[in-house]
């Protein structure tokens, strides 16, 4: 089973009212109900765990804790002096596990075991200890926090204080708190602060405050490695410190992708054990200048009109994307532009592969990007001119509570690319049918044949809006028409924030960036705690 050099140690201790056997490994922990056995020459043998024991991956033990418990021995003692002594030493300690409780949901489990003596419990705590402090599982130690007391349903500073400070000490995480006090607090403090001592940046917040703390931290090191962002062309510098998020928006879709939930303290846990993903984010330039950075979705017409008029009924709460929506819906507008694109050159990756993006991903493993190569003097670029209802650019699955599977279902979070999602000139009735299947669970949202998918590396889009005439179907007497046009302009819907800039460049950047998350577990293969060493907890480490 596993190789002796990486047992740490070895002890038989009490774990709910029985003996079991406890082995450290250096990857992770097991214990289970032990059998001594004796071979044929009548030795005995060393003992051996039943079949079915329990292992936790040392990656998901949030904290090992010394457990004050009254040993029976010492209760009689107290009982018979008629007074309470309480020992010294402590002799038994409790393991705080990651605990999955259904629908990507994670708690915190805790399992205790009464040891021998003293020394017996301090040298499992310290073994333990030292291996979550072992630089392999990039646990954060100090981590830098801000909470926008007024995004989702305001209740961010209430989380933090009552769910989250807890586990971060529970797991001996620093963390200098900062509530913010204006839009942009938190993007200015990172561009101008020391940051040097910390190891990460969370925030409390929704997509737009995940976003400030993207814009700022890729702007703050490019401008620290004198890289000159602006240009397109330039390879940007990975930012050392990992960004982390922890649910307290509207849509929470970045958190609701990369953990499956938006649930706080799976967030908290998923932060606490350390452990990464690579995502991809695009720069968005017009002309020589970089507009903004952006890795969930980057929309135009209908969902650029629906954010601004969303932001007028704050005070809804979430509901008020529901509502402008509506509202939009029933007006039906029409716009036109040119978006010309640089198309994934391996036909296998499309937004209809039918793929899906879990932890692990060998997609997002695999895929390779010749960096340093000018994307534009290729001459494979296609365009695409005419009128549609709404143009998105979803760069990673963007799943959130109204959209389970996603806006782009088959996108991944770090391949590289973005799908661009046009759905094209059509009727009210034919948009919102295709709008319903973003909703569902089964159904292809994009199988209508206005609805025209891409995948690409990087786009230009240029919105046409000077009124122009339009040739109509010839009349009864075989002359042509002609009509005025009524364009509209829209703004862009930039992972949650407006931009009224209307033509932009976009450029995706591979795996720029890390962030706090394990991404995705396919839960059809994770089995429960017990574990016969096939587990996807464990499977996936060795
Ligand atoms: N103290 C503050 N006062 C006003 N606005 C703030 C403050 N702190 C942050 N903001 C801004 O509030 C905006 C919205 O915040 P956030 O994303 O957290 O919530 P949301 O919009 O409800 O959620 P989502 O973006 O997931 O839909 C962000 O753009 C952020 O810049």
């Amino acid at each position: 089973m596993e190789a002796a050099d990486n047992v740490l140690l070895k002890t038989v201790l009490i774990h709910n009212k029985k003996n079991c056997l406890v082995t450290l490994f250096s990857t992770h922990i097991c214990w289970g109900l032990m059998s001594c056995g004796a071979d044929a020459i009548g030795q005995y043998l060393e003992p051996f765990y039943y079949q079915r024991h329990e292992s936790v991956p040392i990656q998901e033990i949030i904290a090992i804790t010394p457990e004050k418990i009254q040993h029976a021995q010492e209760k009689k003692q107290n009982a018979s002096l008629g007074i309470e002594l309480i020992s010294l030493e402590t002799r038994s300690f409790c393991l705080h596990v990651v605990k999955r409780v259904g629908g990507h949901r994670w708690r915190v489990r805790k399992v205790i075991f009464d040891c021998p003596d003293g020394q017996a419990c301090g040298d499992w705590i310290d073994a333990v200890q030292s291996r979550l402090n072992s630089k392999e599982y990039g646990r954060p130690k100090h981590l830098l926090t801000f909470i926008n007391p007024f995004g989702g349903k305001r209740k961010a500073v209430k989380i933090y204080e009552e769910k989250i400070e807890p586990l971060f000490y529970l797991a001996g995480i620093a963390s200098e708190v900062i509530v913010t006090e204006r839009a942009n607090h938190a993007h200015d403090y990172i561009l101008e602060e020391d940051l040097r001592h910390y190891d990460g940046i969370i925030c409390v917040g929704g997509d737009g405050m995940f976003a400030e703390l993207l814009n700022g931290l890729l702007r703050r090191t490019q401008q620290d490695a004198g890289i000159h962002d602006a240009n397109q062309e330039t390879k940007l510098v990975n930012p050392r410190l990992k960004l982390g998020v922890i649910p307290g928006g509207s849509t929470d879709a970045v958190v609701y992708t990369t953990c499956g939930i938006n649930d706080p303290v799976t967030s908290a846990l998923h932060i606490i054990i350390g452990e990464t993903v690579g995502v991809d984010v695009c720069s968005i330039h017009q002309e020589n200048q970089i507009l903004r950075y952006c890795v969930s979705m980057l929309a135009y017409g209908y969902f650029g009109d629906v954010l601004i008029d969303s932001e007028k009924h704050r005070w809804m709460g979430p509901k008020r994307y529901d509502w402008s929506g509506f509202k939009r819906w029933c007006k039906k507008f029409v716009y036109e532009a040119e978006i010309s694109y640089l198309e994934c050159p391996d036909t296998r990756h499309h937004p209809r592969d039918g793929s899906r993006c879990f932890a692990g991903c060998e997609i997002c493993n695999s895929i390779q990007h010749s960096e340093g190569e000018s994307l534009y003097s290729d001459d494979k670029w296609q365009t695409f001119q005419g009128r549609f209802i709404s143009f998105q650019s979803i760069t990673m699955p963007c799943r959130c509570d109204l959209s389970p599977n996603g806006v782009s279902p088959s996108q991944h979070l770090s391949n590289g690319y973005t799908d661009l999602i046009i759905a094209k000139e059509c009727s009210q009735v034919d948009f919102l049918r295709h709008m319903w299947r973003v909703k569902s669970k089964t159904t292809d949202q994009f199988d209508f044949d206005f609805v025209e998918v891409h995948r690409v590396k990087a786009f230009k889009f240029r919105p046409i809006l000077e009124d122009g005439e339009d040739e109509e179907n010839d009349d009864s007497n075989g002359r042509q028409r002609l009509r005025t046009r009524q364009l509209r302009a829209s703004s862009w819907n930039c992972d949650g924030e407006v931009l009224t800039e209307g033509f932009i460049d976009v450029k995706v950047h591979h795996q720029l960036i890390k962030l706090f998350a394990r991404n995705i577990e396919d839960e059809r293969q994770l089995k429960t705690d017990f574990c016969e060493t096939s587990c996807y907890s464990c499977s996936a480490r060795r």
